[in-house]
């Protein structure tokens, strides 16, 4: 199933207190970012990526895709203050009926998955990759427990999260018309009644966002790179 893939990458990084956007860390002498492009750039079924920048890192984007010879890289535009504007922004420039949005901040999703999704996405409107939640989850109000929240039924949402381009696009106007603002883009359709399904995905997809994430992405890399640890 051929997809377009817009790549929100124009975060701070502010969690990761690297002083820097954390997509520019590198591993084993490679820019997070590079691995998370490298995926789509070797799916045949990519058929372009868009990326949402911060435009003060244009030049050095520019530079990451020629260094790599990441031809499928087809626009490159502005990232917003949230997330949520800089997938929008890229949106504007996705044409291929499914679009696949991931973050940059996950270099370990697999090329399986991403046809799994592809083809629950086609068939549903929305699909999502998760894992079942390891933790238990409770609800609380400065810091006092509320409630525990039943966990056979919680999943751990991840990306790529897949959609008729259709689908996305008049969730995303609605949202933006009502000044909503949700954590991923699957919450957009949920809240106008739209379905999204899940994918099972595994706990290797993480979204590098802490310092304690790089020892894990390092284990991660060598566990893809080598076979198991
Ligand atoms: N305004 C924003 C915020 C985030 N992102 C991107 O969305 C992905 C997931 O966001 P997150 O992990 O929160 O990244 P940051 O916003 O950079 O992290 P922090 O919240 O710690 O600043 C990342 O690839 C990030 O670059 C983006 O394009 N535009
Ligand atoms: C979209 C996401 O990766 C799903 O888990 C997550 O919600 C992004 O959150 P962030 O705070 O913008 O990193």
């Amino acid at each position: 199933m051929f997809y377009e893939v817009v790549i929100p990458a124009a975060g701070q990084g502010k969690r990761m207190k690297a002083g820097k956007n954390k997509l520019f860390i590198e591993l084993s002498g490679v820019p997070i970012i590079v691995y998370t492009l490298r995926v789509f750039e070797e799916d045949p079924d990519c058929r372009g990526i868009i990326l949402s920048i911060n435009p003060a890192e244009k030049d050095y984007f520019n530079q990451l895709i020629a260094a790599n010879g990441l031809k499928k890289v087809k626009k490159l535009v502005m990232g917003g203050k949230e997330r949520q504007q800089s997938v929008y922004n890229g949106l504007q420039h996705a044409e291929e009926d499914i679009v696949l949005v991931h973050d940059g901040a996950r270099p370990f999703i697999t090329l399986g998955q991403i046809s799994e999704l592809t083809t629950a996405a086609s068939l549903n409107g929305g699909a999502v990759i998760a894992v079942p939640v390891k933790d238990t989850i409770k609800k609380a109000a400065n810091k006092k427990v509320l409630e525990t929240v039943e966990r056979s039924s919680l999943w751990a949402v991840q990306t790529p999260q897949a959609f008729r381009v259709s689908i996305l696009k008049s969730a995303y106007e609605q949202a933006e018309a009502e000044g909503f603002l949700g954590t991923d883009d699957a919450s957009l359709l949920e809240r106008i009644n739209e379905q999204v399904v899940i994918i099972e995905g595994n706990y290797d997809n993480i979204k590098i966002t802490t310092q304690e994430d790089l020892y894990f992405a390092e284990a991660i890399l060598h566990k893809q790179q080598h076979g198991k640890r």
